[in-house]
């Protein structure tokens, strides 16, 4: 357990390396799948999924519940995307040439999509508190500590707050027409005999699926990038090849796990009833059996040589591809598992997709970028997190405005 609890991600791989089956032990008795193609039976075969999502875990009564609200929210931040790419330019000014990572993600995307989390209208002290605990790091769970402890500092009010504002909204009764944010939408969707506190829970989680999640995968996009390709932007590679091989190479979700339905037989191991078998998304990424080099971040595993196929944008939509098996360039056939895949597939990838991309762009566009004090080594704590980085940000010469460079001069 302390081997694991001091690096995870070698834990395992040295494990699976080691490992002559498809399935080892993990320390807490779980079962780690090595063997893709049970992986994805584990995660997509109907059924592993006749209860609840573990996303959810038992915050709501029902599967059907756990969908509807998962579709309402991806649908609220769906219709928010033109707004969204709005707020893109101004925040990342905001950000000014200097910018500390991997914290400024969240802080970023909650700039960004702070209407479509908590609407205009609602008390500003608690969008106050919203903003308070993104910058607290209440986003994800955080590696140290004293981390945690000022976390935890803040959630009480926030919490009590949240509470109070769906109590009130409940008072007012429904809004006619779309929900005007995600707070709206949980509690549509959601079912009446929820307690105004169980409401604040989902709310929370969903708000850390968009804000947390999103945020280090553009922390994650950007460190990659400018260490692969010191030079900055322009790069080499469309945009959505790079954020989808960040998305390969550092999972932001690590490992996610299924009760075993049945007792259950595999190639001569047995398993209980409910014993959890567990598929890694860095695991199976890694696997030098399907990926070429899996431990280099290429963005060029994705299509080709920029220019050669598809160009600017890459000869793929951007969109929900999660848990195809990709063939890249070198015909590479890894399964894509950044947003899980099969019936608990995570309800918003498309859209985190197009944000983290977004952003990418925004934050590169015309601008010079490098980064100083990082690398690619990851920390495990809940989520995959980057260490700590510092983002130089230059604006190029031709992007500047008359007064900055007038302003400059005296
Ligand atoms: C880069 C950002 C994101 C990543 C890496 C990510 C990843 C994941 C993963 C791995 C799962 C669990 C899949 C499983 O158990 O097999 C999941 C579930 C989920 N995610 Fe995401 N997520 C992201 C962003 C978002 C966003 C923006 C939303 C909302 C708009 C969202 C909503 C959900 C929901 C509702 C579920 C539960 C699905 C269910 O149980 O039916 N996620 N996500």
């Amino acid at each position: 357990m302390r081997r694991f609890r001091r690096d995870p991600l070698g834990y395992i791989e040295e494990r699976a390396r080691r490992s002559r089956s498809e399935v080892f032990r993990l320390p807490w008795g779980a079962w780690c799948v090595r063997d893709t193609e049970l992986a994805l039976t584990v995660l997509r075969d109907p059924e592993f999924h006749g209860g609840m999502s573990s996303f959810f875990g038992e915050m709501l009564p029902s599967r059907a519940a756990q969908i509807d609200v998962g579709r309402a929210v991806r649908n609220v931040m769906r219709a928010h995307l033109p707004a969204y790419r709005r707020r893109l330019a101004e925040a990342a000014a905001g950000l000014g040439t200097v910018s500390q990572w991997p914290a400024a993600g969240p802080t970023l995307m909650y700039r960004c999509t702070a209407e479509a989390l908590l609407h205009p209208a609602a008390p500003s002290p608690l969008r106050r508190r919203l903003a308070q605990a993104v910058s607290a790091g209440l986003t994800a769970r955080q590696p140290h500590m004293w981390q945690r402890a000022r976390v935890e500092m803040v959630r009480p009010k926030l919490l009590a707050g949240i509470t109070d504002h769906v109590r009130s909204r409940r008072a007012e009764g429904p809004v006619r027409g779309e929900p005007r944010d995600v707070l709206d939408a949980v509690l549509r969707a959601g079912p009446r005999e929820l307690s105004d506190r169980a409401v604040t829970d989902l709310y929370v989680l969903l708000f850390q699926s968009i804000v947390g999640n999103v945020g280090y995968a553009v922390a994650w996009s950007l460190l990659l990038a400018c260490l692969r390709h010191p030079a900055g932007p322009p790069w080499p590679w469309p945009t959505d090849w790079l954020v989808r091989e960040a998305g390969r190479h550092r999972p932001f979700v690590w490992m996610v796990g299924r009760p075993a339905p049945r007792p259950l037989e595999f190639r001569g191991m047995s398993f209980p009833a409910g014993a959890i078998l567990s598929v890694s998304p860095y695991l199976l990424h890694h696997d030098p059996r399907r990926w070429d080099r899996p431990e280099l971040f290429r963005p060029e595993r994705w299509g080709g040589a920029p220019g050669e196929r598809g160009g600017r944008g890459g000869r793929r939509e951007r969109g929900e591809q999660s848990g195809r098996v990709e063939r890249g360039e070198h015909g590479e056939q890894g399964p894509y598992l950044p947003f899980g895949t099969g019936p608990f597939i995570c309800a918003g990838a498309a859209v985190a997709h197009s944000m983290t991309t977004e952003a990418v762009i925004a934050l590169a566009q015309d601008a010079q970028l490098s980064v100083s004090g990082g690398d690619d080594r990851p920390v495990v704590a809940g989520a995959v997190l980057p260490r700590p980085f510092t983002l130089r940000r230059a604006l190029k010469p031709s992007s500047r405005t008359v007064a900055e460079t007038v302003g400059e001069g005296r």
